[in-house]
C-alpha cells in the first residue's frame, strides 16, 4: 500500500499559521485594551479609548465592554475551530486510507465533486492501488469512493440506502410528491414503493411496448428523411436557416443534402413520446406537434450550422421546466436566495413553476382518470358475473391489463383498499390539508401498517358501489406521482444517452456501417407488420452499451453502508475496514474508464460486447471466454483452444470494406464483463427502467442507421459536458444527418 499521506497539505498548514497569527494579534490587542494602554495603537480620544480608559472598565466592565470582549472571544474561538477543521480535513476521513487533497472545511470535497473535470484528480490521485479513496462530504461527513468493479458491486449490492442532501429532498418532494421513489433514502418505505413500480415494469409490459417504440422511431427517422430531401424544408427551414444544407462529400466529391440539428432536444421529444405510449398508453404527439407548428414566427438565425427553429409543445416544455427547476432550486448557488427557496413568493419564477406544475398534473390526472374509469367498469362487470366465471377470470385480467398504467393503478388500489378504513380517512384528511396536490400522502407510505402483499383478485376488494370522490382523487394522485417520478428519472437520461450515441457513431463511422448491416438484415422492410425486437439486434445494442460505458449520463450515486466493509487495498494482501454508516460515492464513468475493469478502457469498441458467429452478431459470454482462456493457458493444446476465444470477424461486405483495418483492431478486443458495467447502477436499488431504456435506444439506432448516416455538424467541434443536477450532458451537440446512398 502507498504511504499514508496523513501530513497536512501545504495550503492548509499556511492557513493554520495565518489563523494562529490572527488569533495571537487579537489576543494581544484585547490585553492592551483591558490595561487601558491604547496609546500604542494611537487610539487616544477615540470612542474606543474613552470606553476602555473610563474607570468603569477596571472597576466594573460596562455592557459595551462585555459585548466587545465576548465578540472577540467568540471570534477567536471560531478561528481556532476553523483551524482545527482545516487540520481535520487535511487528514484521511478513514483510518488506513490516504488523505485526499482539496478538501475545504465547510463542504469537504463537495466543491470538487460537483465539477466533472475535478473527478479524475479527486478519485484517482490519492487512491490506494486498488482504487479506494477517502473523502469528506459536505458537513464533514465521512465518505469513501471505490473504483474496482468488484468493490463497486459489493457496495451497491450490500444496501439500497442512499443519502441525499436535504435541499434536493425538499425541492424534489415539492414537485414529485412526498413518497417519490427516487427520493426515499431506503428501508421498508422504499421497498414498498419500489414493489408497486416493479409490478408494472414486467418483462411482458416492456416487450409489449416494442411496437410503439418502433413506430416512434420510424416517425422520427421519416421526418429526418423528409428534411434531408428538402420536402419539408420550405416549411421549417426556409429563409436563411442553415439546418438544411448541401455539402460536398470529402471522399467522393459529390453533393450531399444534410440536415443539421442540435440533437438532444429531438431526443427529448422522442423519449417523451415513447414514455407516454409505453407507460401511460397515451400519445403526447410531441414530435408531431413540434415539427408541424409553422415556426416561421419563431425563427431565429443565431446558429451558424444548426437548425433551431422549433417550438416545444407545451407538455414537453412543462416537463422540461420542472426537471430543470429542481436542479436550480437545489443548487448550492441558490441556497441562500429566498426568491428561489420560497415557493409562495409572488415571483415570476414561482408563477411559471406553478403554471407548469398545474399543466403537468392536469394532463397526468386526466389520463389516469380515463384509465381508472376503464378499469373500474371492467371490474364492475366482473363483479356481476357468476362466481365460477369470476374465479376463472384471473387469467383474463392479466392479459387485459398488461399495460403499465393499469398495473400501477391496480397495485395502488390493492394497497388502498387493503388498509383499515381509519387509515384511508387519515390519508384523505392529510390530502385535503395539503392544498398542493404534490405533497399528498401515499397509501403505501410508512403510515400504512398493512403488509404489502398480493391480494389475489382485486375484483373482491374494490367496493361495488361507486368509488367516493376522495378515494378517487387519492388514487389518481398517487399514480400521478409515480408517473411523474418515472418520467423525471427516464426522460432526460434517455435523451442524453441517445445524444452521446450520435456523438460516438459520428466519431466511428465503421460502427455505423456495422449497425446498418445488422439493421438491414434484421429489419429488411419497415411497415406496419415489422416486429421490433432489441434482442435480435445485438450489434445495435452493443453500440448503446458501449456509449453508456464511455459517456455515462448519471454522474454519481451514493450508498450508506449498514455494516463494516473490508476491502483489499493492494495486491499484497493489504486490507482496510470501512466503518458502517460511511457514505460511498460511486462514480460510474471513472469505474468504466479504469483499465482494471475494461480492456483498452478509453476506446469506443462495441465489439467487446458482441462477436460474429454463424452469420450474425451474438452476445459475448465473458465468463465462458475467461474460462476457455484460462484452460487454454494450462492446456497442451493452448493454441487451438485460444483460437476459440478470439471472436471470428464478420465476412467482408461492401459496407465494411472501407474500415478493414479499424474493424480488425476492434475484433481483437477481449470480452467485456457485464458485471463491471454500472450505468444503471446495481443491486436492489438499480435503475428500474434499464430494460425499457435499452430497448428504446437499440430500436432507434437500428431504424436510424438502416437508412441514414451521421457526422458532427461543426468543424472542430469539441464535446463539452455540463452538469445538470445528477446528469452530465453535452452542452450542445450539432449532428448532421443524411441519407445513405449505398
Ligand atoms: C439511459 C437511460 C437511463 C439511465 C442511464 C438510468 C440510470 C439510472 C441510475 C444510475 C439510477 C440510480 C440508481 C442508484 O442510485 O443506484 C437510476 C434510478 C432510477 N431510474 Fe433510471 N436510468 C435510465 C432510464 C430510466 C427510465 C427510462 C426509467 C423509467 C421509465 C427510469 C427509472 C428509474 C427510477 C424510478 C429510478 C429510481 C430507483 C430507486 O430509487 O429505487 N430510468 N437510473
Amino acid at each position: 500500500m502507498k504511504d499514508n499521506l496523513l501530513t497536512p497539505t501545504s495550503t492548509s498548514s499556511s492557513n493554520g499559521r495565518m489563523i494562529i497569527a490572527i488569533s495571537l494579534t487579537l489576543f494581544a490587542f484585547l490585553i492592551e485594551l483591558y490595561n487601558g494602554n491604547t496609546r500604542i495603537l494611537n487610539l487616544n480620544n477615540t470612542i474606543l479609548h474613552k470606553t476602555f480608559t473610563n474607570t468603569t472598565l477596571l472597576s466594573f466592565p460596562s455592557l459595551t465592554t462585555i459585548t466587545i470582549l465576548l465578540t472577540l472571544t467568540l471570534l477567536l474561538t471560531l478561528l481556532l475551530h476553523i483551524h482545527r477543521l482545516q487540520q481535520t480535513v487535511s487528514k484521511s476521513s478513514i483510518p488506513g486510507l490516504p488523505a485526499t487533497p482539496h478538501a475545504q472545511f465547510l463542504f469537504g470535497h463537495y466543491g470538487s465533486l460537483v465539477h466533472p473535470s475535478s473527478h479524475q484528480t479527486l478519485f484517482r490521485s490519492s487512491a490506494t492501488p486498488s482504487g479506494i479513496t477517502s473523502l469528506w462530504g459536505p458537513g464533514l461527513k465521512v465518505c469513501a469512493s471505490v473504483l474496482k468493479a468488484e468493490h463497486v458491486r459489493l457496495v451497491l449490492r450490500h444496501t439500497p440506502s442512499r443519502d441525499f442532501s436535504s435541499f434536493v429532498v425538499r425541492h424534489g418532494r415539492k414537485t414529485l410528491g412526498k413518497d417519490s421513489l427516487v427520493l426515499i433514502e431506503g428501508g421498508k418505505e422504499w421497498r414498498r414503493t419500489r414493489n408497486v413500480v416493479q409490478k408494472a415494469f414486467t418483462i411482458g409490459a416492456i416487450e409489449g411496448g416494442r411496437g410503439a417504440v418502433g413506430e416512434c422511431a420510424v416517425a422520427m427517422v421519416g421526418w429526418l428523411m423528409k428534411m434531408v430531401s428538402g420536402e419539408e424544408q420550405q416549411r421549417y427551414c426556409a429563409n436563411g436557416c442553415n439546418g438544411h444544407k448541401c455539402v460536398q462529400d470529402t471522399e467522393t466529391g459529390k453533393d450531399r443534402n444534410v440536415v443539421c440539428l442540435d440533437v438532444e432536444y429531438f431526443f427529448k421529444l422522442f423519449s417523451l413520446d415513447v414514455f407516454g405510449r409505453v407507460t401511460m398508453d397515451y400519445d403526447f404527439e410531441c414530435l408531431k406537434k413540434a415539427t408541424s407548428i409553422d415556426n416561421k414566427a419563431n425563427h431565429h438565425n443565431n446558429s451558424k450550422t444548426t437548425c433551431t427553429c422549433f417550438t416545444s409543445p407545451p407538455e414537453a416544455a412543462a416537463f422540461e421546466y420542472l426537471e430543470r427547476d429542481v436542479g436550480v432550486r437545489a443548487s448550492p448557488k441558490n441556497l441562500l436566495n429566498p426568491l428561489i427557496q420560497c415557493y409562495w413568493l409572488p415571483t415570476k419564477h414561482n408563477r411559471e413553476y406553478h403554471a407548469n406544475l398545474k399543466l403537468v398534473n392536469t394532463l397526468m390526472e386526466g389520463v389516469i382518470g380515463l384509465k381508472l374509469d376503464e378499469f373500474l367498469s371492467r371490474v364492475r362487470q366482473r363483479q356481476l358475473e357468476p362466481k365460477q366465471k369470476q374465479e376463472r377470470g384471473g387469467d383474463d385480467d392479466e392479459e387485459e391489463e398488461h399495460n403499465m398504467i393499469t398495473m400501477m393503478l391496480r397495485s395502488v388500489m390493492e394497497q388502498y383498499y387493503q388498509q383499515p378504513k381509519d387509515q384511508q380517512k387519515q390519508q384523505q384528511h392529510h390530502h385535503q390539508n395539503n392544498t398542493s396536490s404534490s405533497s399528498s400522502s401515499c397509501p403505501f407510505s410508512s403510515s400504512s401498517t398493512t403488509s404489502f402483499q398480493e391480494s389475489g383478485n382485486i375484483n373482491n376488494i374494490i367496493p361495488t358501489t361507486t368509488m367516493t370522490k376522495s378515494d378517487r382523487t387519492q388514487i389518481i394522485n398517487n399514480v400521478s406521482h409515480i408517473l411523474h417520478t418515472l418520467l423525471v428519472a427516464g426522460y432526460e437520461t434517455t435523451a442524453v444517452s441517445l445524444s452521446y450515441t450520435m456523438y460516438c457513431l459520428s466519431k466511428h463511422p465503421r460502427c455505423q456501417d456495422r449497425a446498418c448491416e445488422e439493421a438491414r438484415r434484421v429489419l429488411p422492410t419497415l411497415n406496419d407488420n415489422t416486429k421490433f425486437d432489441e434482442d435480435a439486434l445485438p450489434y445495435c445494442k452493443a453500440v448503446i452499451m458501449e456509449t453508456l460505458r464511455v459517456h455515462t449520463p448519471v454522474i454519481f450515486t451514493t450508498r450508506v453502508s449498514s455494516k463494516d466493509l473490508t476491502l483489499d487495498t493492494d495486491d499484497d494482501g493489504g486490507m482496510v475496514t470501512i466503518p458502517k454508516e460511511t457514505r460511498f460515492v460511486i462514480h460510474p464513468t471513472m469505474v468504466h474508464l479504469d483499465e482494471r475493469n475494461f480492456d483498452r478502457a478509453e476506446e469506443f469498441l462495441p465489439e467487446r460486447w458482441v462477436r460474429w458467429e454463424n452469420g450474425g452478431w451474438v452476445d459475448r459470454d465473458f465468463e465462458k471466454e475467461k474460462k476457455l482462456a484460462a484452460g487454454a493457458a494450462s492446456d497442451e493444446a493452448a493454441t487451438a483452444a485460444s483460437a476459440s476465444t478470439t471472436p471470428t470477424p464478420p465476412p467482408p461486405s461492401p459496407l465494411s470494406d472501407k474500415y478493414t483495418k479499424e474493424n480488425a483492431h476492434a475484433d481483437t478486443i477481449s470480452a467485456a464483463n457485464p458485471q463491471s458495467f454500472f450505468a444503471f447502477s446495481d443491486g436492489a436499488r438499480n435503475c428500474i427502467g434499464r430494460r425499457l431504456a435499452i430497448m428504446e435506444m437499440t430500436i432507434f439506432v437500428a431504424v436510424l442507421f438502416r437508412d441514414m448516416c451521421v457526422d458532427l455538424a461543426e468543424e472542430g467541434y469539441e464535446l463539452v459536458k455540463e452538469r445538470r443536477f445528477v446528469i452530465l450532458a453535452p452542452n450542445t451537440l450539432p449532428i448532421a444527418f443524411w441519407k445513405r446512398d449505398d
